[in-house]
């Protein structure tokens, strides 16, 4: 098929690379010139690993072209797919400004007719909004073009992107024609994963309904470990007896410094508002936001406990992106550690593989370093705040000789602590006992 992917983000990117890769001819437009010029030069503008490879491969192909001409594209496709962005509004509700704009331009361009995939976060009802734009288009330029709104939510999750792209557990497509249902089942004919067809609104809800429902894992799991703490018990363990219960299920069950990312907190304020708009507030979702947020507090007064006080204390903060395995610091945890760090007048050092150049954006005072090594020299604590393999590995020992005091405050359960305990280091988990004898 032809298809015209709109928006070369992280979804849009990933999208166009999975249609292109399973035998569609795609084109990803997006209004940054910048973006499209590097992705012309077949550089990705974000991190993700294997995206570039199979972009280079697929672009010399032909069956990948990267544009900023919007109106062109829509002519020569089949299906469009709608990736732009969806922020939160500072009230909390969804801007769907891109949107709109997106909307309106396919409705002035469309020569025939089209399936409309919408694959942005978009909440319940955004379906009937496009139409409408869509349709006023059409009366204005006088044409009887008819056209289906398809929404398609995306379950990627970042630095597993290309790889959740091409096998998705499940495709939740809402529909509202026939036409539509055969146009998409021919396009997934190639992937072998379950397709569910439903409503449109169906659909937008269930997108917002499984990250909420992710995220009121981790802020469960987060007031337990905290718990855990006092009465003496281990949220490893804890959520390993509760994660073999098939009905729970092991995933989503570690503890940390909370969640981040573009996605849950923005989704999580999103339905939230929709509840409270229609007079029937989600009384948890409050609850799994505000968890969450306390949980950076929580993280801090427990090194304010250990160091005293933080004034001119020496803080190396290792890891910064709101998970592994990519660039993105939107909404990390490590950014609200770190203000607190720098409001408590603390010296703080980085280090991140790959999140550093985002985050000179933010923190221009910190100290930020290539090498982890480099970062925990003469440090009065060492912060873990992201997993990566490049921080587990470090050679603790050689570590413990250059601080200044032995603190690890590992934000992430990322490390052993008997092994960490077992070089001198005072070592803080969460949710982990000072003196668990199995320590795992
Ligand atoms: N990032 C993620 O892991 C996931 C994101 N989503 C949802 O997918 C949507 C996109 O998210 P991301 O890819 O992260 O956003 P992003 O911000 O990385 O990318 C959005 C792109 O849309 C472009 N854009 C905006 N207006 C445009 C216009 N008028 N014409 C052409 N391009 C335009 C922007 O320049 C940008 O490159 C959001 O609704 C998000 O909630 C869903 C699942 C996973
Ligand atoms: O809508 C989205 O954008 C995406 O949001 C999440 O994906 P993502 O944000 O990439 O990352 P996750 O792996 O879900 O992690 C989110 C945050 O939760 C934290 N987390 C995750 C799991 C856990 O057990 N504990 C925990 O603290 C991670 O450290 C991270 O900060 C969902 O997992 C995807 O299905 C969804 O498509």
């Amino acid at each position: 098929m032809d298809i015209t992917v709109i928006g070369a983000g992280y979804v849009g990117t990933t999208t166009a690379v999975a249609l292109a890769k399973n035998g569609n001819r795609v084109i990803l437009v997006d209004n940054n010139k910048e973006k499209i010029e590097k992705l012309n030069r077949s550089c990705l503008p974000f991190f993700e690993e294997g995206i570039e490879e199979a972009l280079l491969l697929l672009k010399s192909k032909g069956d990948l072209s990267f544009t900023t001409e919007l109106s062109k594209s829509i002519e020569v496709c089949d299906l469009l797919f709608i990736t732009v962005g969806t922020p939160s509004q500072d009230d909390g509700k969804v801007d769907l400004t891109f949107v709109k704009e997106v909307s309106r331009t396919i409705g002035k361009g469309m020569n025939r007719y089209k399936t409309i995939v919408v694959k942005s976060t978009v909440p319940v009802g955004t379906g009937d909004v496009i139409t409408e734009i869509i349709q006023e288009e059409l009366n204005k330029r006088k044409v009887g073009i008819s056209f289906d709104i398809v929404s398609n939510p995306e379950f990627l999750r970042e630095g597993k992107a290309l790889y959740d792209a091409l096998n998705p557990e499940r495709v939740v497509v809402g529909i509202g024609s026939e036409k539509a249902k055969k146009v998409m089942e021919e396009l997934y004919s190639k992937y072998h994963s379950v397709l569910l067809f439903t409503t449109v609104k169906n659909a937008e809800m269930i997108k917002y309904a499984s990250n909420a429902y992710l995220a009121m894992k981790i802020s469960y799991m987060n007031e337990l470990a905290r718990l855990s703490e006092k009465v003496g018990t281990n949220i490893l363990e804890v959520a390993k007896g509760m994660g073999m219960d098939s009905r729970i299920g092991p995933q989503f069950l570690q503890a940390g410094i909370g969640y981040g990312g573009s996605c849950f907190p923005k989704d999580i304020k999103a339905l939230t508002v929709l509840g409270h708009e229609q007079d029937s507030p989600l009384q948890i979702l409050k609850a799994v936001a505000e968890v969450n947020e306390s949980q950076i507090d929580w993280f801090i007064d427990k090194l304010i406990n250990k160091l005293g006080s933080l004034t001119h204390k020496r803080i190396a903060v290792l890891g910064l992106t709101f998970k592994p395995q990519t660039d993105d610091i939107r909404e990390a945890s490590s950014i609200k550690v770190i203000q607190k760090l720098l409001q408590n007048d603390s010296i703080v050092t980085a280090y991140d593989p790959k999140g550093t150049e985002y985050m000179k954006k933010v923190f221009s005072e910190v100290l930020y370093t290539s090498e982890p090594i480099e970062a925990v020299r003469k440090a009065d604590a060492i912060l873990v705040l992201t997993e990566w393999k490049e921080v587990v590995e470090l050679d603790w020992k050689t570590v413990k000789g250059l601080v200044n005091q032995p603190y690890i405050m590992d934000g992430r359960n990322a490390l052993n602590p008997v092994y960490i305990r077992s070089l001198g280091f005072h070592y803080s988990g969460v949710g982990i006992p000072a003196h668990d004898a199995k320590g795992c």
